[in-house]
């Protein structure tokens, strides 16, 4: 399994569809318009992001068990940073203490039950896309969710700050499997064919080096 990871718009699902296309595997994707959720969330984040990140959680849970089936299909999004987005919420004082803990203490024993309900827990490779905060708000835009827009709430300004700033570190700390960057700002992997083949080649270098190419 291949997962993607990178902040809000950064291109992860447009890369899913690209990469499982070009290896003829499956893409998992975030459940995001069907969600019924995150709209709430986005009107009233204290309210709503527990209950959100615990609609995340099971459905990302589901969807690692599918994914890690066979070799390389695209998870988009990790577990891994569906905790980073509480622990932000959480400091942002969108979370409680309890829920956090909580939180946390249920992604553990989640995490524990993978090796027995799949053949493996971690990913083969982590894809991590690094984008800058104008050209992530250019994707947003271009999406067009308007309860993703700044313009339409400016705590959203700082709430997107507070995330780009973490991923970095996120992406320094994380050690659950090899790993790799692409710039989001360089490679227009969407629009651009010559950019889609490079990011492609660079990507099949590396599970040819891991061995699962
Ligand atoms: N490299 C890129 N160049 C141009 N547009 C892009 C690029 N990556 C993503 N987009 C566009 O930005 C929007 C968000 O991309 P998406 O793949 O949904 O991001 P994510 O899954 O990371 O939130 C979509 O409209 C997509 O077409
Ligand atoms: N509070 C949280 N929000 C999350 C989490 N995972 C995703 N999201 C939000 C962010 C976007 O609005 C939307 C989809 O994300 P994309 O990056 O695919 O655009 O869902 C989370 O764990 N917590």
């Amino acid at each position: 399994m291949i997962v993607l990871s990178g902040m809000i718009g950064a291109g992860k699902s447009s890369l899913a569809t690209i990469l499982s296309e070009h290896l003829g595997t499956q893409a998992f994707y975030e459940q995001v318009d069907d969600n019924p959720v995150l709209p709430l969330f986005y009107a009233d984040p204290k309210k709503y992001a527990f209950l959100l990140q615990i609609y995340f959680l099971n459905k990302r849970f589901a969807s690692i068990k599918r994914a890690l089936a066979d070799d390389n299909n695209v998870l988009d999004r990790s577990i891994y940073e569906d905790s980073l987005f509480f622990h932000i919420n959480a400091d942002m004082g969108r979370a409680t203490e309890q829920e956090v803990e909580v939180y946390d203490e249920l992604l553990d024993n989640m995490m524990e039950e993978l090796p027995y309900a799949a053949h493996k827990k971690a990913p083969d490779l982590l894809v991590h896309l690094v984008i800058s905060y104008d050209k992530m708000l250019d994707h947003i835009k271009k999406r067009g969710r308007s309860y993703e827009q700044p313009e339409n709430d400016s705590t959203l300004v700082d709430y997107y700050h507070n995330l780009l700033e973490r991923y970095d570190k996120w992406y320094e700390d994380y050690n659950y499997s090899p790993k790799m960057k692409i710039d989001c700002d360089q490679y227009d992997f969407v629009e651009n064919t010559a950019d889609r083949a490079e990011v492609l080649r660079l990507i099949d270098e590396q599970l040819k080096i891991r061995g699962t190419l």
